[in-house]
């Protein structure tokens, strides 16, 4: 299945374009994901380690995967990928980010294929992937449906989706709206969009009519006492994260 339509909302693409150059800052704007990233790391590999049958203790378990990241920003994900041997690309719509990250990259010694391109448009070039990493993203694109399956159509059959974003009702407006954006200032006010965000139920009928097979959700919550994100089984109230196939 091949999908020509634009993914793109120019106005979300304009605001982490604005931001770009914070990516690295672990006390700057993207501070939330800063935070989150040894929890959302741990979720990732387990998965990918669990579909390839990867042993996490060896060096570089990830070797002879073909990733891609999709909307990498900054490549907070992109790097750890290639750490643990993955072939990395990573994609963004917004150009100012790719620079951002390959001048990062090349600082921490990795090689990692940064590209200003879209879902739609890798997946009409034809490029195919064991891993499609698609984390906070599908919140800021124009037309989710047409973005999950350009994701479906990047996977070689077989292939694993990784997919997190935000929950839609009245707590997650509450945490991740008027906490992180207005109390916290963690975020810049109107970074996200309620309306835009999807709850668990709708993001598996986007994965479902794509074609993927969804095997498996999880919460991603946070502790304010602790500062620490975990991983739930039962609350994917705010934040929460998804892993489907391609169908073999
Ligand atoms: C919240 S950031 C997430 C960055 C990264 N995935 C992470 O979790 O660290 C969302 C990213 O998606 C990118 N983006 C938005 N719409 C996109 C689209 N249609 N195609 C590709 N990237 C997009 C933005 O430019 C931004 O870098």
């Amino acid at each position: 299945m091949q999908t020509a339509q634009t993914t793109v909302d120019p106005s979300e693409v304009a605001k982490f374009e604005a931001m770009a150059a914070e990516w690295w800052d672990p006390k700057g704007k993207f501070k939330p994901l800063h935070l989150m990233n040894p929890c959302r790391l741990d979720y990732i590999t387990r998965q990918i380690a669990g579909q390839y049958g990867r042993d996490l203790t060896q060096p570089e378990p990830f070797k002879g995967l073909r990733l891609l990241d999709i909307g990498c920003g900054g490549g907070l994900l992109s790097e750890p990928m290639a750490r643990l041997g993955a072939t990395v690309i990573g994609a963004d719509a917004a150009p100012r980010n790719i620079p951002v990250a390959q001048i990062h990259a090349e600082q921490s010694g990795l090689q990692i294929d940064y590209r200003n391109i879209t879902a739609e448009e890798l997946a009409a070039a034809g490029e195919q992937f064991d891993v499609v990493l698609n984390m906070e993203v599908v919140e800021h694109v124009a037309d989710p449906q047409a973005y999950i399956t350009a994701c479906h159509d990047l996977l070689k059959p077989g292939a694993l989706m990784i997919c997190s974003t935000i929950n839609r009702n009245p707590k997650s407006f509450a945490v991740a709206i008027v906490g992180a954006e207005y109390v916290m200032r963690w975020l810049p006010k109107g970074t996200h969009e309620w309306h835009k965000f999807i709850t668990p139920d709708e993001l598996y009928g986007l994965i479902t009519t794509a074609g993927l097979t969804p095997v498996d959700r999880k919460g991603f919550v946070f502790n304010p006492i602790s500062w620490q994100w975990s991983i739930s089984d039962r609350d994917l109230s705010v934040n929460y994260v998804t892993a489907s196939t391609r169908p073999a």
